[in-house]
């Protein structure tokens, strides 16, 4: 995809599976092995009632999006927020939606809302990311 390909208020939808293994593997690379993550019989007693993804893994599929499908290859993070709202559950089928918001033509950056639901529809997490679209 090219810079001048892209226009306000272009949307992307990508539905991703929260793999148990996903959740393993970033807690043995991060070293984040909170249990509210890994153990069956913490996060059950938690007030989550079970095993949720870490935040940054969430902002990891994100991510990936961004540099993979849209925009896509070329593209650099500036920066990236995000609330979490709502927990998301091992097994989910999330929905990641990337929308651009504000190009500045000058700079070739891009404003995009970087949202993701739950499967019941329920925003899980609110974002914003600034990105550079220079090297697409
Ligand atoms: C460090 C790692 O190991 C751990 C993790 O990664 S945990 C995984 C990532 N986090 C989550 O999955 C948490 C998901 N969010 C929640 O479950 C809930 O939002 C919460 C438990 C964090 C907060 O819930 P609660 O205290 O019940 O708050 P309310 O829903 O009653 O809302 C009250 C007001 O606070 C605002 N708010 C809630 N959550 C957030 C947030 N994440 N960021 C910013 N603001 C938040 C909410 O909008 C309400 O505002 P209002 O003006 O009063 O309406």
């Amino acid at each position: 995809m090219k810079y001048s390909d892209l226009k306000v208020g272009d949307t992307y939808e990508k539905f991703q599976v929260v793999e148990d293994q996903h959740v393993v593997s970033f807690a043995q690379i991060t070293g984040d092995k909170n249990p509210v993550h890994l153990d069956e019989e913490y996060a059950k007693n938690s007030v989550f009632g079970g095993r949720i993804a870490h935040g940054i893994l969430l902002l990891g599929y994100i991510s990936a999006v961004l540099g993979m499908e849209f925009p896509g290859p070329g593209t650099i993070y500036m920066s990236q927020n995000a609330k979490f709202l709502k927990p998301v559950y091992i097994g989910e089928k999330i929905k990641i939606v990337v929308k651009i918001v504000e190009k500045d033509d000058n700079k070739k950056r891009a404003k995009l809302l970087t949202n993701i639901y739950k499967e019941s529809g329920e925003l899980a997490v609110e974002g914003e990311a600034m990105v550079s679209l220079k090297f697409l």
